[in-house]
């Protein structure tokens, strides 16, 4: 809806973890729409998790402000999130897992949710099984069920992806665009995703955000113009440009970070 307050405001956000110390990220504005796909990409260090875990009420803004709806984040209840290492509780069955996260439901409604969830990632077989049993794609699929499950119209994804394999990674991207865009109540769904991938990024998102390391800014913001086309989007033709946009930023940020293994290397990479 042009014009319409977007649902998660960044309104010249700094965040220092000490008081008086230096900022995390310095002076973010910006918005981001209903049912938008942002993908939040940059270096090490730059605040990518940081900016998740203020959208998630997890943290509060040293200056500016940080609204969803118009009101400071609810932790816990306005967005779900999905993290790179499931963070699954071992001593659960994989059904056990979601049913804690529902606390709120009644015993039937919990059943039906989990059954429901479960069979929408493609679960239902291994409902009862530990986490341990499952693959590391598998485990990744429970831990967004969960999150799905709890029927936020914000979810937050941190490099949930990082530590699967290059097959499962691809596959898992395809369903995350499936799943995750509405609410099973029909609602569109926002997601933040963070990742250090240009093409993960290029895939699933929307529109790009870039941020500078130390402290946190925004370096670029992009409108990925293939987003929700059908087809592979690797073979549009202005998915190499966009790619070399990003990776020449990428590349200078990296090169140019006393912190980093590559600084100084200049021309030589
Ligand atoms: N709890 C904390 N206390 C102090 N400093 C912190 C804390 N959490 C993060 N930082 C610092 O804030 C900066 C941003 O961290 P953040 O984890 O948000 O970066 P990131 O982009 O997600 O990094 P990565 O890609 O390595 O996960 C880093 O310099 C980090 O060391």
């Amino acid at each position: 809806m042009p014009g319409a307050a977007p649902h998660i405001l960044f309104d010249k956000v700094s965040l220092a973890f000490q008081p008086g110390g230096p900022p995390a990220i310095q002076d973010i504005s910006l918005g981001v729409d209903r049912g938008e796909v942002l993908v939040v990409l940059g270096p090490s260090g730059c605040g990518k998790t940081t900016l998740l875990r203020l959208i998630a009420g997890l943290l509060r803004p040293s200056a500016g402000r940080v609204l969803v709806e118009g009101s400071p984040p609810r932790a816990g209840e306005d967005s779900a999130l999905v993290f790179q290492n499931f963070r699954l509780l071992p001593w659960k069955t994989v059904a056990g897992n979601l049913a804690f996260a529902l606390p709120h439901l009644d015993p039937d409604q919990r059943a039906a949710r989990v059954a429901h969830f479960l069979s929408v990632v493609g679960l239902s077989r291994v409902a009862r099984a530990f986490p341990r049993a499952l693959s590391g794609g598998m485990q990744q699929r429970v831990a967004l069920a969960r999150a799905l499950a709890a029927e936020t119209d914000i979810l937050l994804m941190d490099e949930p992806f990082a530590s699967l394999d290059a097959q499962s990674r691809e596959l898992m991207q395809g369903e995350i665009l499936k799943l995750s865009r509405v609410t099973h109540e029909g609602r569109p769904r926002t997601v933040v995703f963070v990742t250090h991938s240009v093409d993960e990024a290029l895939v699933l998102g929307d529109r790009v955000l870039l941020m500078s390391p130390r402290p946190g800014r925004v370096a670029d913001l992009l409108t990925v113009p293939f987003a929700r086309q059908p087809g592979d989007p690797r073979l549009q033709p202005q998915f190499a440009a966009l790619r070399e946009r990003l990776w020449d930023q990428l590349r200078q940020m990296v090169l140019s970070d006393p912190q980093s293994d590559f600084y100084g290397r200049g021309q030589a990479l």
